[in-house]
């Protein structure tokens, strides 16, 4: 058998120059049972990005403790989100993929759009290899996370080169890394805090909560804090808010180490105490909502708050596919086609 994949018979030498924008996010059980997220959980806390100790111990603790225990109770709280379409992050991310081709056809680029996951179906390799079949000659991957981190996006890309070195031929590739300080991006989001001000009210705070990941990456090197802390600067500046106005979290914390902070429930917790008795949250690192959205903040967390004497909790939807939110991404791929 030959050592890389190359052209099918069908294929010419000469007649390949298609471009396919490629979105990536994350990826989810293909269903809210123990035993997809058993699959997915597998998958996903085996990436040597997304947990880094060493691979023996960790592999015994995976498989002897966290996937015994973790699905079943991941999987009831994906049947408290799932909808008719399915997982809401996979529904989400197929109309990204719908609005976002329409909108670069309007204006005018002759391009394909495509998505794929990182963990699950369809998965990289799968869809790599069809956009080959295609004619795809040209790729420009958009990685659905604003802000870089080592476990999203650097696995993403590592996904990819692992599928590529078995490639003969190699499409031309644009790898968009990061769009935490893109001034469409702040502006969307700032945007979506204010309509929610507007409607309802300007909260006593704000609090925008990102997903957290160990301390010990920031230490390592991992931009994702700072990258953060730039994403908050820039909203609330956009918004004129003081020091007093908002606050910055992390959520989703998984395992004993520390993570980083501070802590969304436990911040929520002291100003529920404290008498900051109105709170409007948004979750910036999300491009689409799905379980630690809908479920952590919108359900766990609104429980953290009122329980500590909190009345008023708004969560702020992701972007999704409003049309900001698509015309950034018009801007951010536009660029590289
Ligand atoms: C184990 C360590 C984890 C790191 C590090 C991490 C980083 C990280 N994750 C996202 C985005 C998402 N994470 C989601 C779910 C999720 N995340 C972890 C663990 C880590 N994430 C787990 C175990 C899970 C699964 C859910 C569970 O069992 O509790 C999701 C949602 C997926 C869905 O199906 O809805 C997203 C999105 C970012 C941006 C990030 C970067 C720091
Ligand atoms: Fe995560
Ligand atoms: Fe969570």
């Amino acid at each position: 058998m030959a050592k890389y994949f190359g052209l099918n018979k069908q294929q010419g030498h000469g007649d390949r120059a298609k471009t396919t924008v490629l979105l990536m996010n994350l990826g989810t059980p293909d269903a809210p049972t123990t035993g997809a997220v058993r699959r997915y959980l597998a998958e996903f806390l085996s990436d040597p990005r997304v947990v880094e100790i060493p691979k023996l111990v960790w592999m015994l603790i995976l498989h002897g403790i966290i996937l015994r225990v973790r699905p079943a109770k991941s999987a009831a709280l994906y049947q408290s989100i799932w909808t008719e379409q399915g997982s809401p992050l996979m529904a989400i991310t197929k109309a990204q993929r719908d609005k976002l081709a329409q909108r670069l056809s309007e204006n005018g680029s002759d391009v394909d759009v495509d998505f794929c996951m990182r963990y699950g179906k369809p998965s990289v390799k799968e869809t790599l290899r069809r956009l080959h079949s295609e004619g795809s000659d040209k790729l420009v991957v958009l990685p659905l996370y604003p802000q870089y981190a080592a476990p999203t996006t650097a696995s993403a890309f590592d996904a990819m080169a692992k599928e590529l070195t078995s490639w003969r031929y190699l499409p031309s590739l644009h790898f968009i890394n990061s769009y935490h300080d893109h001034p469409d991006y702040i502006a969307v989001l700032a945007d979506s805090i204010a309509r929610d001000f507007e409607q309802h009210g300007k909260p006593k705070k704000l609090v925008l909560s990102y997903h957290g990941m160990p301390e010990r990456n920031l230490h390592l090197g991992d931009p994702y804090y700072c990258l953060c802390q730039k994403t908050t600067r820039l909203v609330v500046e956009r918004l004129g808010l003081t020091d007093d106005d908002y606050i910055t979290t992390f959520q989703s914390r998984f395992g004993k180490a520390k993570w980083l902070g501070p802590y969304t429930d436990a911040s929520l917790e002291a100003l529920a105490k404290e008498g900051v008795d109105d709170v409007a949250i948004v979750c910036p690192a999300f491009s689409a909502d799905c379980l630690e959205t809908l479920e952590e903040i919108e359900h766990e967390n609104r429980d953290v708050f009122t329980q500590a004497g909190g009345s008023k909790y708004r969560y702020i939807p992701c972007l999704n596919d409003q049309d900001g939110h698509i015309d950034m991404m018009v801007n951010l791929v536009k660029p590289y086609l």
